[in-house]
C-alpha cells in the first residue's frame, strides 16, 4: 500500500512503490527519492501554495507537486531501463500509472492498453496517489513543475529538458554530441570529382543486369548496391541498411575498393603515389562490429567477397582492403577496471574510414564514444538491419537514423546518383514517388513523419535478399513478421506442420527427410506438443555429437550448426529450463544446478573481463587437455582470431586460434544450448529452433502484469538467425502477441537531413 499520511509525498519503502505501480524496480525508487531530494530541497515551495489541487483532495498543491515530481524520476529511471534514451512527458501526463500496465515498456501495445486505462482514470480527475497507483498532471502543469526546479540553468544539474523530453544529461549529451558528429560530416563535402566517380562505378559494375539487382521488379530496374556505393562515395557519413544477406558486406567491400583506387589516382595525380612508403595503406581503414562473433563473421565476409572480385578489381586495390575486423571495445581500448577507453575526444584514432558493422546492437553511449575517438575528417559508414531488436543499453541509433519507408534523396542527390550510376533522369525518383504512393495508400504502413518530409541522402536500402530468394519459407515469414501480418505469418507456420491431426497436433516426425509438400515448409517447421517430440531428435543431431569430435575446433563447428533460442530467460519455455532439459536428454544432468562441468559443454560468458579478454556473450566450448605430464584437466576453449591471443591448437579444419583458460578463473557464465534471441544478434546458425511458447498460467500472468517481451522486431531478429533450416515452437496466441507487438523507443537524435 502506499503511504497516505497527507506530508509525505512519496513512498517510505520499495515495497510500496512495487505494490501499487507495475514495473518498477528498486533502482529507479531508490533514484527517485534521491533526484527529489536533490532538486527541490532549494526550490521555493511557496510559488506553487496558491495552486488548487484538481482533485479537490485535501493535499497540498506542494505535497502534489512533489509527487508529481516523485513519479517522473520513477518513470525517467524506469524508462532508461527499458532503453529509451529519455522519457517524452506527453507519453505519461495525464496518464495513469498502476498495477494494469508498465508504463516504460518499449512494446508498442502497451501505450494502447496503457490509454485505454488512463481514460476511465482521468475522466474522474484525480492527481491522488491511491492503491491504483498514480495519475500524473496535465502537460503544461508537468513542465511548470519542471522549469520550476531550473534544471536547464546549469550544466552541473543532472536533468535536461529538451522541447517535452526529459533526459538525464548523461543521455542528453550523448545524443547531442552523436548528433553534431554526424551533422559536422553530412557537411562535408567530397574530395573526388564526378567523373572519376563515375568511371570507377562503370569499373566496379560492369554488367547490370547480371552482376547487381536489375532483375529486381520491386526495385524499378534500380541495382541498389550501385547506388549505395555511389551514394557512399562522396559523403563522409553513410549508412547502409538490409535485411539478411542482402549483400551489405558484398556491397561494402565494393565501395571500399572504390575509396582505395580513388585515393590511389588522387595521390598519382597530384604526384606523391610514388613517394609512399611500401607497405604504407592510402587509406588508413578499420572494420569493426560490437560482438566477436561478429567480427569473425565480417572478416569471413570481406575474405569471401575480395575472393570473388579478383578478376574484376586489380590486386594492388584489393591488396589495400583489410580483412581482419575487430570489436568496438577493442578499436576503443578498454582500460582495465575503468568505464572508460584508451581514446576519446583528447586522444583520437588516426584512422580514415571506420566501417561498423550490426549497427542495430550498437547503443547511443558506446556510438557516441566512437564518433568522439574519431577524427573529424574521418569517413563513417554503417552496416545493419534495421528492423531487428535494437540494443540492449539505452538508444536505438540505427532505427533513428535508417527509418523506415525510407525518406527520399534531395534533387542535388538524385541528379548526382543518376550521372555517376548512369540512370535515367526518372528512375531513382519514380521509385521514390512509387514508394510513398504505396505508403499513403497503404493504411497500415508504419509512416514515419520524419522519414517523409526529410532528405536521407546517406542512407541507401538493399532491398533483394541473396540468401533468401523470397520463396523460401525462412524469407517469406520474415518480412510477414515485420509487417505485421499475423494472418499470413501464421499460415505459413501452420502449412509448414508436418502431419496433423483434427485436434492440430504432429504425429512426430520432425526430421524426416521429404515430408514436406513444398519448398517453404522444407525451410519451415512448426513444431506443437511435447518438448521430447521435437527438442530430443534435434539435440540428438546436433549437441550429441559435439564431445565425440576428434579437436575442439571440430566442437566449434558443430556447435554453430544449431542453436535452441527463447524469448526469455525464465519459465517452463524459458533459456534457463530448456537448457536443463537438453542437458537431461543428453544424459548430463545427474547435478543439476550445480556448475558441473563435463568435456563438449558449450558455455557462454555472462560478463565482461577486460583482464582475461572475455566479453558478455562469447561462446566457448569445456574440452579435455592433456598437460604436457599427461595429466588431463578439463579447460575453457575459446575462438579468437586475435593476434594476440596464445595460439595452442591450430587445425586444418580450421585456422581459428584456440585459446584456453582455466575455468577456475572464468568470470560468470552457463550452458548455451539454448539462448536468449536478444543474445544471439550477430551470430547465425544453419538451423535454428526458435521457442517461444508460454504455458497457459504464463500467459494468463503475463496478461495480468501487462508484460510485453514479445515483440515483431525479436520474432524477426529470431527467423533470420537461420540460415537453412527453421524450427518455430509457438501456438497461435503467442505469436499473435509476438507478430502484433511493435518495439518502440523514443530518443531525439537530431539530424539535419537536408543539409548535405
Ligand atoms: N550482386 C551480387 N551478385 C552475386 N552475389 C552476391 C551479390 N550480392 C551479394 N551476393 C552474395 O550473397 C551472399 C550474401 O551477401 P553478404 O554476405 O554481403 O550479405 P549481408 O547483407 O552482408 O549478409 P548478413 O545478413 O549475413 O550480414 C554472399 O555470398 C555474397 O557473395
Amino acid at each position: 500500500m502506499v503511504d497516505n499520511s497527507m506530508n509525505k509525498p512519496v513512498y517510505s519503502r520499495f515495497s510500496q512503490v512495487k505494490d501499487a505501480i507495475q514495473g518498477v524496480e528498486a533502482i529507479d525508487y531508490f533514484f527517485a527519492k534521491e533526484m527529489l531530494s536533490a532538486l527541490t530541497s532549494h526550490t521555493k515551495s511557496q510559488t506553487l501554495t496558491e495552486e488548487k489541487a484538481e482533485s479537490g483532495c485535501d493535499i497540498s498543491p506542494e505535497i502534489s507537486r512533489q509527487r508529481n515530481l516523485y513519479h517522473l524520476f520513477l518513470a525517467l529511471s524506469a524508462s532508461l531501463r527499458a532503453g529509451h534514451s529519455c522519457l517524452p512527458l506527453s507519453e505519461i501526463a495525464d496518464q495513469h500509472w498502476g498495477k494494469g500496465f508498465v508504463l516504460s515498456n518499449n512494446v508498442n501495445q502497451a501505450k494502447n492498453d496503457n490509454q485505454q486505462d488512463s481514460e476511465g482514470l482521468t475522466q474522474e480527475h484525480t492527481q491522488e496517489l491511491s492503491h491504483a497507483g498514480f495519475v500524473f498532471a496535465p502537460l503544461t502543469q508537468l513542465q511548470a513543475m519542471l522549469s520550476e526546479l531550473n534544471i536547464l540553468a546549469s550544466d552541473q544539474q543532472l536533468l535536461v529538458l529538451q522541447q517535452d523530453k526529459l533526459y538525464l544529461r548523461r543521455y542528453f549529451q550523448f545524443e547531442s554530441d552523436l548528433g553534431q558528429a554526424i551533422n559536422v560530416r553530412l557537411l562535408q563535402k567530397s574530395q573526388y570529382d564526378n567523373d572519376s566517380i563515375r568511371q570507377c562505378i562503370g569499373m566496379l559494375f560492369p554488367n547490370e543486369s547480371a552482376q547487381g539487382e536489375a532483375q529486381d521488379a520491386d526495385s524499378l530496374e534500380i541495382d541498389w548496391q550501385k547506388v549505395a556505393v555511389a551514394n557512399a562515395i562522396n559523403k563522409n557519413f553513410s549508412v547502409i541498411a538490409g535485411g539478411p544477406g542482402t549483400g551489405k558486406t558484398y556491397t561494402v567491400t565494393k565501395l571500399l575498393a572504390a575509396l582505395v583506387l580513388l585515393e590511389q589516382q588522387s595521390l598519382e595525380q597530384k604526384g606523391i603515389e610514388q613517394q609512399r612508403q611500401q607497405g604504407t595503406p592510402v587509406l588508413n581503414i578499420a572494420l569493426v562490429a560490437p560482438t566477436g562473433k561478429a567480427a569473425q563473421r565480417l572478416s569471413e565476409s570481406i575474405v569471401n567477397a575480395i575472393s570473388g572480385f579478383k578478376d574484376l578489381i586489380d590486386d594492388k586495390v584489393l591488396a589495400e582492403i583489410p580483412t581482419q575486423a575487430q570489436t568496438l571495445h577493442r578499436l576503443l581500448g578498454v582500460l582495465p577496471n575503468s568505464p572508460n577507453f584508451r581514446h576519446h575526444e583528447d586522444n583520437r584514432l588516426s584512422y580514415d574510414i571506420v566501417l561498423i558493422d550490426e549497427v542495430s546492437m550498437v547503443d547511443l553511449p558506446l556510438m557516441t564514444r566512437v564518433f568522439r575517438a574519431l577524427k573529424d575528417t574521418a569517413k563513417v559508414i554503417l552496416l545493419g538491419d534495421a528492423d531487428q531488436l535494437p540494443s540492449v543499453a539505452a538508444g536505438s541509433v540505427l532505427a533513428d537514423i535508417a527509418p523506415r519507408p525510407h525518406g527520399r534523396f534531395s534533387l542535388e542527390n538524385e541528379e548526382y546518383i543518376n550521372l555517376v550510376c548512369q540512370l535515367s533522369p526518372d528512375q531513382v525518383s519514380g521509385y521514390f514517388s512509387a514508394q510513398s504512393q504505396s505508403i499513403t495508400s497503404n493504411h497500415n504502413a508504419q509512416s514515419n513523419k520524419q522519414s517523409t518530409q526529410a532528405s536521407f541522402d546517406y542512407l541507401t536500402f538493399l532491398v533483394k535478399s541473396r540468401r533468401f530468394d523470397g520463396k523460401g519459407g525462412i524469407g517469406l515469414i520474415a518480412n510477414s513478421v515485420i509487417q505485421g501480418d499475423v494472418k499470413s505469418s501464421w499460415r505459413l507456420l501452420f502449412d509448414s506442420l508436418p502431419q496433423v491431426t483434427q485436434e492440430g497436433y504432429i504425429k512426430g516426425g520432425y526430421l524426416q527427410e521429404g515430408k514436406n509438400q513444398n519448398q517453404q515448409s522444407s525451410q519451415l517447421t512448426l513444431a506443437q506438443g511435447d518438448l521430447s517430440t521435437w527438442l530430443a531428435p534435434l539435440v540428438k543431431q546436433y549437441y550429441q555429437p559435439i564431445e565425440h569430435c576428434s579437436n575442439v575446433s571440430d566442437a566449434f563447428a558443430l556447435l554453430s550448426q544449431f542453436r535452441v533460442l527463447c524469448a526469455t530467460r525464465q519459465g517452463d519455455y524459458g533459456v534457463e529450463r530448456l537448457n536443463e532439459v537438453i542437458k537431461s536428454y543428453l544424459g548430463k544432468n545427474n547435478a543439476p544446478y550445480q556448475q558441473t562441468l563435463y568435456h563438449g559443454q558449450p558455455i557462454m560468458i555472462n560478463e565482461n573481463d577486460y583482464r582475461l579478454g572475455l566479453y558478455n556473450g562469447d561462446i566457448g566450448i569445456i574440452w579435455r587437455v592433456v598437460d604436457q605430464e599427461g595429466k588431463v584437466h578439463l579447460m575453457a576453449c575459446f575462438e579468437d582470431t586475435s593476434v594476440e591471443s596464445k595460439v595452442l591448437e591450430s587445425t586444418e579444419t580450421s585456422q581459428q586460434a584456440i585459446r584456453q583458460i582455466l575455468p577456475s578463473r572464468l568470470p560468470q557464465f552457463e550452458s548455451v544450448y539454448a539462448m536468449t534471441i536478444h543474445k544471439t544478434q550477430g551470430s547465425e546458425f544453419s538451423h535454428v529452433a526458435m521457442v517461444i511458447s508460454a504455458t497457459q498460467s504464463e500467459q494468463q500472468s503475463n496478461q495480468q502484469s501487462g508484460s510485453k517481451l514479445l515483440s515483431r522486431e525479436l520474432l524477426y531478429t529470431g527467423i533470420t538467425r537461420a540460415k537453412k533450416q527453421l524450427t518455430i515452437a509457438a501456438n497461435q496466441r503467442v505469436w499473435q502477441q509476438g507478430v502484433t507487438g511493435q518495439v518502440q523507443r523514443h530518443s531525439g537524435l537530431d539530424l539535419d537531413f537536408d543539409q548535405v
